[in-house]
This record gives structure tokens, sequence and C-alpha cells, in this order.
């Protein structure tokens, strides 16, 4: 059993704090006994104990205001990899955490968390228990995944023990969970207009998809394990649920719980593999004229269609981690909080 460290102060800072992972992640710890200051774009709730402050986070003279006497920052915030935006990636993920970076030290920061993607490793092809020493992808799947992979090496390059700024990055994979704006909605918009019917490949593709509450502890514990003597200082750390599952055996559990039939038909994953090449090529090329997005991106096909699982003994050793909630009361929970996608509702 691992000793569970406090931290000196209890004041913390969540920059994309109104998002999915940054609400649950404010309400956890404030269970915790945290302060905790939200700084975010957008104020999408009210909570007793929460101060928030909506300002951008590339506005370095905004961020320099809220982050006055915080000594712990969670960064969990990013466009969405939806949005495929290009500019957008590189100004917030790139030059805004720059702008953290640098305003944490200003300030006086001394610890700050972020949160990185295992998908910083991934290309496209299977990954299998993958260990945080794989390198960087060096063909990364999209534009998304190339400004987390630069956002990772500049939160990680920058902790220095001497100067008493410290940092950690956190990889979670496939966050799903109450509230989240993504997985289960995309999946049940695809299913509602019947193309929900066709499985990517064989079907017997591994994937890790991690409850968000397990992300969350994730985080908290590398907070409160980062110290000067720690072994975390400037490293990254896989959370998983630690029970890679079939990508499609998950689908169909999400689906079937919320009334709709599970996929069954298969197709060759390289042929919807290059569809979806063609029509993310015409939608680029077609833009100025009119605006479509398909579903089927080749991001998402290659999600759909490979092994991808990661290793978390790194964290597990480290930081004491241990998954809270099992992969199958997660899925229970999550079905159970979407009442509102559920079939014919
Ligand atoms: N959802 C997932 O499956 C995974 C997510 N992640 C990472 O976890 C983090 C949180 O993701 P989610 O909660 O899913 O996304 P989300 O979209 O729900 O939350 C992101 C938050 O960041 C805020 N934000 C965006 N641009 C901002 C800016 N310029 N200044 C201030 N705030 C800004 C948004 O308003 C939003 O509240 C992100 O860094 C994402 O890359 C990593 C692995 C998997
Ligand atoms: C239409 C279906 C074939 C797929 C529907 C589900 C997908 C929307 C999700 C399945 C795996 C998810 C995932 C992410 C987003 C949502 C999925 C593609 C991320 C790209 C989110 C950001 C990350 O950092 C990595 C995630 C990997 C898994």
């Amino acid at each position: 059993m691992t000793t569970r460290i406090r931290p000196s102060s209890k004041r913390c800072a969540v920059i994309g704090g109104s998002g999915f992972l940054g609400r649950h992640l404010v309400e956890n710890l404030l269970e915790r006994g945290y302060t905790v200051t939200v700084f975010d774009i957008q104020r999408r709730y009210e909570l007793p104990g929460v101060v928030f402050h909506e300002g951008d986070l590339c506005n370095k003279q905004a961020l320099l205001a809220v982050l006055q006497d915080v000594p712990l920052v969670f960064h969990c915030a990013s466009p969405a990899p939806a949005s495929d935006d290009r500019g957008l990636f590189q100004r917030v993920n790139v030059d805004g955490t720059r702008t953290v970076i640098r305003v944490c030290q200003e300030v006086g920061v001394q610890k700050l968390v972020l949160t990185s993607s295992a998908s910083v490793v991934f290309e496209g092809t299977d990954i299998k228990n993958g260990k945080e020493d794989l390198p960087y992808a060096k063909k990364p799947i999209d534009y998304y995944t190339e400004t987390k992979i630069q956002q990772e090496k500049l939160v990680l390059e920058a902790c220095d023990k001497d100067k008493g700024f410290l940092t950690v990055a956190i990889r979670p994979h496939g966050i799903f969970g109450p509230r989240d704006p993504q997985l289960v909605p995309i999946l049940v918009d695809t299913a509602r207009r019947g193309k929900m019917k066709f499985i990517i490949g064989d079907g017997s593709n591994l994937v890790d998809f991690t409850y968000v509450e397990n992300v969350v502890h994730g985080h908290i514990l590398a907070a409160e394990h980062l110290r000067p003597g720690s072994a975390l200082c400037g490293k990254a750390y896989h959370i998983t649920n630690d029970e890679p599952v079939r990508f499609w055996d998950f689908m169909s559990q999400v689906l079937v719980g919320l009334g709709y039939d599970a996929p069954r038909l298969h197709l060759p994953y390289l042929l919807v593999y290059g569809i979806a090449l063609l029509l993310w090529l015409l939608a680029a090329l077609l833009r100025p004229l009119v605006r479509f997005k398909p579903t089927f991106t080749p991001m998402r096909v290659a999600l759909a269609g490979t092994h991808h699982y990661y290793s978390c003994t790194r964290a597990k050793q480290d930081m004491g981690y241990q998954p809270l909630v099992s992969l199958k009361d997660a899925i229970t929970r999550t079905v159970d909080s979407y009442p509102h996608l559920r079939k014919g509702a």
C-alpha cells in the first residue's frame, strides 16, 4: 500500500475546468478538500467553492492575474479533436501551453500537471501494451495529435527541480463517462442515422477505454506525488482502466445498453480507411464552397480498426495508481447517465 502524500497547500487551478474531464476533476478536487479556481474560455456550470475566470489561455495577462499564489496547476484545456482546425490547435495547444508554462514560472507555481494523450505515440498502426518509452509518433494521425506531442514535450522539458518548478504529463486514452460530449453522443448520433451497422475489420482489436473518474484519480495522484525527489518529475504516465477491451464489444455494450442494435456486418479495414481518406480530402478541397463533416474520418477508422492499448505499470509503481472503477461498472454508470440518448427518448 502506498502512503498518501498531502500537498503543503491545497489550492489549485484547473485550466479547461469547464470541460468534460475538467469538471470531473474540479468536483473530485473539491471532495478531497482542495480550493479550486477554474480558468476556461467558457463557464458552463456553477459550483459552491469554485472561483471561475473566463479567459483564453493564450492571453498572458489574463493568466497572470489568475495564477498568482497558486502552487498547483492542472492544464486540461484543448480544442476538440473533431474541430480539425490546424491553426487553432497550434495556437492553443502549442503557443498557449508555452504561455501557461511562462506564466507558471513567473508567478512561482510549483507543480504543473498536463493532460496529454496516449495518442502521442499512435500512428494508426497496432500498439499492444504500449509503455511510455515508445517514441512519439513521427506521422501523427491528425493535427490534434501533432500538437499534443509538441505540448507534452514543452511541459516535460520545462521541469526544473533546481528552480522548484515540477511538471508531469498524464496520458489518458479513450475517456468516457457521464457528460462526455464526444464518445457516446457521436456513437448514438451515428446509430440514429443508421450508420452503425458495420464492424471495421475482424472486430478483434483491443483498445483502452478509460472511465473519467479513473483519469481524474491519476491526475490527483500525480499532483500529490510530484515532489523534488520523486520519480515523476518531467515524466509521462499512461492512465488507463487496465482492462483492454475489444473496440467493437465496448461500442456494442454501450449501444445495446441504450437500446440500439449492435453492429454485426464486417467490412475490410483498408477499404473503409481508403474511403474515409478520400472523403476527408474531398471535404478539405470543397471547404471554401461547402462544409460537410464525414462521420468516418481516417482518424476514427484507424482508432476503430487497430489495437491501441497501453501499460499503466509506471503509474502503479511511481504513484500507487489503481483504477477505482471497473470497466463493467463504468459502462453501467455511463449508460445510466444518458437517459436522453436512449432509443425512442
Ligand atoms: N476525451 C478523451 O478521450 C481524451 C482527452 N484527452 C485530453 O484531455 C483534455 C480534456 O479533454 P475533454 O475534457 O475531453 O475536452 P473538453 O472539450 O470537454 O474540454 C476542454 C476544455 O478546454 C477549454 N478550452 C479550449 N480552448 C481553450 C482556451 N484557449 N483557453 C481556455 N480554455 C480552453 C474548453 O472550453 C473546454 O472546457 C484535453 O487536453 C484532451 O486533449 C486526452 C486523451 C483522451
Ligand atoms: C463512428 C464510430 C466508428 C466511432 C464512434 C466513437 C468515436 C467517436 C470514439 C472512439 C474512440 C474515441 C477516441 C477519441 C475521440 C472519440 C473516439 C474517436 C480520442 C481521439 C479523443 C482525444 C484523444 O486524445 C484520443 C482519443 C482516442 C479515442
